[in-house]
Order: C-alpha cells, then sequence, then structure tokens
C-alpha cells in the first residue's frame, strides 16, 4: 500500500475523530442535563400533584395532573433515550470509526463519492453529508456484495446500478490505522484471515466488518416468511442470524423492537455465549429462550418433564431390548408430522364422543359428575370447535355452581360451622362480610331515602333484623368460601382430563386407528402404549411427548398464541421436531420464521432435514413463501481440521474450508485410561504454553464427562470446569463438556476424550464425533486406549498425524 494513500486515510480518519469527539463533547452535558431533569422530575411527582378526591370534581382534576405530570416526564424520558443511543454510538465509533471504504460511480453521473463504513452512522455538522454510513444501510450492501467492477443496490425506490472504482478495507485501534487493503477478487479475505487467526472466546463476537456474500444474503432477506439456512459447521450460521436480528431493527427501527423479536437456543451456555453481540451493535437484545423452558413454563406445574439432554443420554445408552427399540420408534413418530395430523383428528373424534371430564366434588360427595358434564358438552352445537364447546361448558359450571351454592346455604353444615367459627375464621369471614356489608348499607340507605321521597313505608321494614340479616351474611360467606376453589379449578378448566384424554389415545392400536384415521404406525406400537401410560400414571412425560401433549391440552383450552413476536429464530433448527416446527407456527401466527441449522449434526432423534425437496419444514409454510440458503464455507477450522471432520461423514460432502492453515489432527493411542489421562494433562499444559485458553475436552455423554472430570483432577489437575446442562455460562480456561452441550460453541482446541470404537461405534454414533470434532478452530486431538472408532479408522491417513 502506498504511503501516500495511508497518510491521506490517516488524516481522514482524525478528522472524522475530532468530528466524533466534538460531537460527543456536545452531546455529553445534554445527556447528563436531561437525565437530571428526568430524575428532578421523578423525584418532584407526587410535589407537583395534589391529591384531592373529595368530589368528583377533585378527582378529575387530581386525574389530569397525574397524567399532565407523567406525560412531560415521559417526553423527557423519551428524548433522554434519544441522546442517550446517540451519544452511546458516537463513543463506540471513536475508537474504530470505519472498517471499509468504497467509491461508487452511479449510472449516468460522473462523480465517485468514497463511501465509508462502520457499525453506524455519522452525519457532518451540516445534516448531509454522511461521513460514517451505517452498515446496514442499503448502498453498505455494495460493500458485501460486490469486488470492484460493475455493481448495483437495492434502495427502497429500486435498484441502482453502476461502477465500484475501490473497494478498501481497514483495521483502525484507537485512532491508528494498523492495516489497510484493497481488494479486488474477494472482499475481506486478508482481514478474515486476521480475524479469524484469533483465539476463540467464551463470548462469540460481531462479524459486520467481514460478512461475506453469501451471509449478507441472509442478513437482509427480507421477503421470505421462512428461511431456512442450510449450512456446514463453522459457516457462520449463528453468526450471520445475529447479524440478521441487528439488521432488522435497524431496518424497522419505528415498528420493530427487540423484544419481538424471539431466538431459540440449543441450551441455556449457548444463551450466554450469544448474548453479547447484539449490544456490541448497539442494539438491544432479543429475547432468547430453549424449548425446554417454554413447555416447562406451560406444564411444568403438574408434570415431571424429561428433557432433551435426558432423553439423548437415553439413546446414547439404549440397547437392541424390544424395550429400547419401542422407545426409538416412538421418539420418532411422535416427532412426525403424522403424529402433529392424528392428534388433530383425534380432537375432530373428540368433537362426536370420548370426552373426559373430572366431576366436581365437593364435601366428599359428588356435586358435578363426569356424566353430566359430558351430557352437557354433547349438547352443544356439533359444528362448534372443541375450545368454543369447553368455554361453554365452562360458563354452564360457573352457573350451576352459584345455584348449587345458594341451596347448600341452608344445610346443616353451615350452621354448626357458624357456631365453631375460631376467632381467625370469623375475622375473615368477617372481611369478606364487609365487603358485602357495605353494598348492604347502600342499599339500607337507598331504601331509607325512597321511604321519605315516597312517604311510603317498606313493607319488611318492621320485620328487619340485622342480627339475622348478619347471620345470612354469614353463613353466605361460609359457603361462597368454601366454593370458592371449585370455581377457580372451572376457570382453569381443571374439569377437563387432559391427562386421561392423552392416555386414552395409547389403548391399543385399532382404537388409535379409529380415533386418528393412522394408516401407519410404528411396528412396536404396543409397547410405546405401556411406555407412554406408564410414564404418566407417575405424573411424568418423556421429553417426544411434551409438545404433542401441550398442543393437546391447547386444543381444549384454545391455541395459544403470540401475536406480539415478528420474527422467531430457531438457531440449531435441525434437533426440533417436524411436531414442533408445526407447534411454533401455529404459536406466532404473525411471525416470520429463520431456521439455521446443518442436518449433518443432528444428534437428537426428532432431528427434521432443513433441506431436501420433501423436508417438512418446507412444507410448513409451502415453496413460494420459502427460501433455502446453503453455505458450505467453513471459517471456524483451520483447513487440516475441516479436512479430517469431513471425512468423518458417511458421503461426500461439500464443505470448503476457509484457507487458514495449522496441524493436522492428533491421534493419540495410550495403553490404559490412566496413561490415556496423564497424556491429555501434558498436552493441555502445551497448548495452554502456546498461548490457547479456551480447551475442551468433549466427551460423548454427561455421564463419561463425570468421570473423566474425576479421573483427571485425580492425575492433579485442580482448574477444571465440569460443564453440566443445569451450567448457565462458561468461563475460558479447560473444561470437561458433553458434546450436546457444546453445540454451537467453539474452542481453541478439542481433545476428544475417547474415540475407542466402544464410545463412537455406531452409525448414530457419526454425527456425535462429527459434532464434536467440528468445535476446534486451531487444534484438534484424539485419544483412545485400544482401537479407534471405525470413522477414524477408515479415513485417509494422511488427514491426521499419530502422536508419538
Ligand atoms: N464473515 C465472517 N467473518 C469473520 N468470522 C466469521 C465469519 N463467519 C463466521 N465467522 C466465524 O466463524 C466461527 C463460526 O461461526 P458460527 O458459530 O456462526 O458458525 P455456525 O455455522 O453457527 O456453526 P455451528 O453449526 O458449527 O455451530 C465463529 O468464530 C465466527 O466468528
Amino acid at each position: 500500500m502506498k504511503t501516500k494513500q495511508w497518510q491521506t486515510e490517516q488524516q481522514r480518519l482524525d478528522q472524522v475523530r475530532e468530528k466524533l469527539k466534538a460531537r460527543i463533547d456536545e452531546l455529553e452535558p445534554e445527556v447528563t442535563g436531561l437525565h437530571d431533569q428526568a430524575a428532578e422530575i421523578r423525584r418532584r411527582f407526587w410535589e407537583e400533584v395534589t391529591v384531592n378526591t373529595s368530589s368528583d370534581e377533585d378527582f378529575e382534576e387530581t386525574f389530569h395532573t397525574i397524567q399532565q405530570q407523567s406525560a412531560v416526564l415521559s417526553e423527557r424520558e423519551r428524548g433522554l433515550r434519544l441522546l442517550t443511543q446517540q451519544w452511546r454510538s458516537l463513543n463506540r465509533l471513536f475508537p474504530s470509526p470505519y472498517f471499509g471504504r468504497i467509491d461508487f460511480v452511479e449510472d449516468g453521473q460522473n462523480l465517485s463519492e468514497p463511501i465509508y463504513i462502520g457499525v453506524s452512522s455519522f452525519v457532518d455538522e451540516d445534516g448531509l453529508n454522511f461521513l460514517v454510513y451505517d452498515w446496514r444501510s442499503p448502498i453498505a450492501s455494495l460493500y458485501y456484495d460486490h469486488s470492484p467492477g460493475a455493481a448495483a443496490y437495492v434502495t427502497p425506490m429500486g435498484e441502482i446500478t453502476g461502477t465500484m472504482e475501490l473497494k478498501r478495507q481497514f483495521q483502525i485501534h484507537n485512532g491508528q490505522i494498523r492495516h489497510m487493503f484493497d481488494a479486488n477478487v474477494t472482499i475481506g479475505d486478508e482481514l478474515l484471515q486476521q480475524v479469524l487467526a484469533k483465539g476463540a472466546d467464551s463470548q462469540m463476537k460481531s462479524i459486520v466488518s467481514t460478512i461475506q456474500k453469501e451471509q449478507n444474503a441472509i442478513i437482509r432477506n427480507d421477503h421470505s416468511r421462512l428461511l431456512i439456512v442450510q449450512g456446514a459447521a463453522g459457516s457462520g450460521k449463528t453468526s450471520a442470524a445475529l447479524q440478521r436480528v441487528a439488521y432488522l431493527l435497524y431496518k424497522n427501527r419505528d415498528s420493530l423492537k427487540a423484544d419481538q423479536i424471539v431466538l431459540f437456543s440449543p441450551n441455556p451456555i449457548f444463551n450466554s455465549y450469544v448474548a453479547s453481540v447484539l449490544p456490541e451493535l448497539g442494539e438491544e437484545n432479543m429475547q432468547q429462550t430453549t424449548l425446554q423452558e417454554y413447555l416447562e413454563y406451560w406444564l411444568g406445574s403438574s408434570l415431571r418433564l424429561e428433557d432433551p439432554f435426558e432423553q439423548i443420554e437415553y439413546v446414547l445408552t439404549a440397547q437392541t431390548t424390544p424395550n429400547d427399540e419401542a422407545r426409538l420408534q416412538g421418539m420418532k413418530y411422535k416427532a412426525s408430522e403424522f403424529f402433529f395430523r392424528a392428534l388433530q383428528n383425534y380432537a375432530q373424534w373428540l368433537g362426536r364422543e370420548g370426552m373426559i371430564f373430572k366431576g366436581i366434588r365437593y364435601r366428599d360427595r359428588d356435586l358435578i359428575t363426569a356424566e353430566q358434564m359430558r351430557t352437557q358438552f354433547y349438547s352443544y352445537d356439533p359444528s362448534l370447535r372443541l375450545a368454543n364447546r369447553v368455554e361453554l361448558l365452562q360458563k354452564w359450571l360457573l352457573k350451576e355452581l352459584s345455584l348449587l351454592e345458594r341451596r347448600e346455604r341452608t344445610a346443616s353444615w353451615v350452621e354448626e360451622e357458624l357456631n365453631y367459627l375460631d376467632n381467625e375464621q370469623y375475622a375473615e369471614v368477617f372481611g369478606e362480610l364487609h365487603k358485602d356489608r357495605e353494598v348492604f348499607d347502600i342499599a339500607e340507605r337507598y331504601a331509607v331515602v325512597y321511604e321519605k321521597i315516597s312517604k311510603k313505608r317498606r313493607s319488611d321494614e318492621g320485620d328487619f333484623d340485622f342480627a339475622e340479616r348478619e347471620e345470612e351474611l354469614l353463613s353466605q360467606s361460609i359457603v361462597k368460601m368454601s366454593f370458592k376453589p371449585l370455581r377457580q379449578g372451572v376457570r382453569k378448566l381443571s374439569f377437563i382430563d387432559v391427562q386421561g384424554l392423552y392416555a386414552q389415545l395409547f389403548d391399543d392400536e385399532a382404537a388409535y386407528r379409529e380415533k386418528t384415521n393412522e394408516a401407519e404406525l410404528p411396528s412396536l406400537w404396543p409397547i410405546i402404549c405401556e411406555q407412554t401410560k406408564e410414564k404418566l400414571e407417575r405424573r411424568e412425560l418423556y421429553y417426544e411427548d411434551a409438545t404433542p401433549y401441550l398442543y393437546l391440552k391447547e386444543l381444549f383450552e384454545g391455541i395459544r398464541t403470540n401475536t406480539e413476536i415478528r420474527h422467531v429464530f430457531v438457531d440449531e433448527g435441525q434437533d426440533y421436531s417436524p411436531f414442533q416446527y408445526e407447534y411454533l407456527k401455529k404459536l406466532f401466527p404473525r411471525a416470520r420464521m429463520t431456521v439455521l441449522g446443518d442436518f449433518r449434526q443432528a444428534i437428537f432423534m426428532q432431528a427434521t432435514n432443513l433441506q431436501d425437496p420433501d423436508s417438512p419444514l418446507i412444507r410448513l409454510y409451502g415453496e413460494a413463501e420459502t427460501s433455502l440458503i446453503r453455505l458450505v464455507r467453513s471459517y471456524r477450522s483451520t483447513r487440516e481440521i475441516v479436512e479430517f471432520t469431513k471425512s468423518l461423514l458417511s458421503e461426500e460432502a461439500d464443505i470448503v474450508p476457509f484457507e487458514r492453515s495449522g496441524p493436522k489432527p492428533h491421534l493419540a493411542s495410550l495403553e490404559n485410561a490412566e496413561k490415556r489421562d496423564a497424556r491429555l494433562l501434558k498436552d493441555i499444559a502445551a497448548l495452554q504454553a502456546e498461548g490457547f485458553d479456551s480447551i475442551a475436552v468433549i466427551t460423548k455423554s454427561a455421564a463419561e464427562s463425570g468421570a473423566a472430570y474425576e479421573a483427571l483432577r485425580m492425575q492433579g489437575s485442580q482448574d477444571l470446569q465440569l460443564v453440566t446442562k443445569e451450567s448457565v455460562t462458561f468461563e475460558k480456561g479447560v473444561m470437561v463438556i458433553p458434546v450436546y452441550l457444546a453445540k454451537g460453541v467453539e474452542f481453541d482446541a478439542v481433545l476428544i476424550y475417547d474415540a475407542s470404537p466402544q464410545t463412537y461405534g455406531r452409525e448414530n454414533d457419526r454425527k456425535l464425533l462429527y459434532t464434536a470434532c467440528t468445535r476446534a478452530m486451531h487444534q484438534l486431538l484424539l485419544y483412545t486406549t485400544g482401537d479407534w472408532t471405525p470413522f477414524v479408522k477408515g479415513m485417509n491417513a494422511n488427514l491426521y498425524e499419530i502422536a508419538k
């Protein structure tokens, strides 16, 4: 790079920074001033308001002053928010105001304007001249999508074509240009080289300065209802997804808020891993959750739910017994669209017959029987949906309860209870009574006034006995309170026996076919039925039953929908079942969905193929509303690691390593476990000495992790972290982690604790081993105490080194 150009750029940079500094200095007092003002208003809020409710007029006036005060306050706070945002973004720009420049000449014009691109915009004092363009602005897409030459970008007004004369990348630190590259063919390779050579972090980083063209297509996709990204391990799916969130928030800043976006993550650790990317880009975080959290929220109080990790541990240790086979078949079937349709058909069948209710019992007797409910339920118009009929039944039950409650007041137990009320109960009843008493007093006052005006004596006046009335009210209250739980139960729809209704599906094969119109059933259906019912009897649910159970419940209670959410992101999308996708589609009817995943990393039984033409995911919204983008370039790992992991796969895969080199994966075969552990610790020490500070010992299961952790500690290693499904964050350092918790995360070096055929011997284990090995950025080491897993044994010996 010519020094002259460098100097010119540095001068421009200095000027921009001066202007930034000036603007920051200008804003600072305003930000503090507004902050103080808002704080002052908040502090004096009630001083400005005279609360007077003695008359209606006073009340109205008080109401208006409170409203006025809060309007002033929220206006100040809004102003403060905007200014603070601006101030923060200037501060973010200050150390490194931009990372790219393009010179673009629009067709029909001959002026070439340099466009500088950074994490947010910065406009000169005149309000017109953009000194820095936000990376999400339409023109900035030129930087990501094109090399110098003919280029075009899309604006809300249409496409603009022209010629890009220059594309330059910068690395700027604290106001100094450290590196400057002029790109020609592929953008960013040099800058990307530098970025990728760095170490792993316990927090994911933003990739804004080196977004690749195919990633940009994901980020800026505005038209698809469903966007599916099938991408190789380490191809930047998660990174692109987070940038996409930032883009959407920018593009729709007047209509979209961060809390209208939800990201479904594979596990809580992943949540914390990605949590800093958006704030780094100056945006608020979207909502983050796991499907398990959601299921727990809605079902957890009545049933114990198995989580996906328990399920996978089961799968990993499953034998070839009929019981295990049946459970595996059940997992597959219950994850399918067929089961989803079967439940819908079942709901139709229930519309005609077979509903199961729980009768209402009261003081050891049947108040309203299940049979009465059933008769009532089936007396409603059969064309009404289940949930609507349930609602009618609920109203009917509440009415019935009121009648029964009135009748109950004269029961002998009430009178007895009156005599035996202890002080506390009396006070409680009296408290209730007091409310009634007010009503009673008003009625009484009204009656007196009416008497005066009409000059007529009330006919019952002579008979009125307040003590009698009080006793009557007291017994009313006693009965009312004893009916309260019944009414609450009816309101919560606990008269529907959801558990019974779900269990009833699994009675026997013929009955199942009749209720659901299902033709194809897993061969071991009778055992599946037994297992499901047995589990339910213990008030527990398998993971594969949780979403279907919730769905069935909603068919009675009304489908739960969340219309606030506009964008749903599903990361590690291959791990969700077609059933779960159908459910998410129903749950978020107004949202667009972005699903990111890699079928080669599908380690759960319920996996969904993301990209095949007959994939249930593509059928979800239909082909016309779905876009599929494939990412084949892998950025995480060195070329050597990518070549090695690629050949772990059963078929030829289109995965292209990014040109970054490192040592070949190391294979170490030791005589016994003790020697293996000692070797592993020695290797870890050597890796640390090389400067790697994020190192993972990856195991197949949690049980193996626990054992490895103990064994390594016995050998004297003290600073190990054991990561379990309860862990919510992880720190840099050395950790022992089961592969399914390492999903989506990366490490400088990965050590596969036991790569023997006993651990990774079955075809199912291939994807697990692949997922584990693809977590490595710079170094990969595998250990065994005997033979090698067939997936390694079968590969070309050039792809690895045997450790001495
Ligand atoms: N355009 C890019 N510029 C710089 N780094 C990138 C880019 N794309 C991806 N990376 C880096 O590659 C690594 C892998 O990215 P990411 O975790 O997003 O991939 P992924 O496809 O979600 O992987 P996996 O499926 O294995 O979980 C990260 O370190 C990320 O920062």
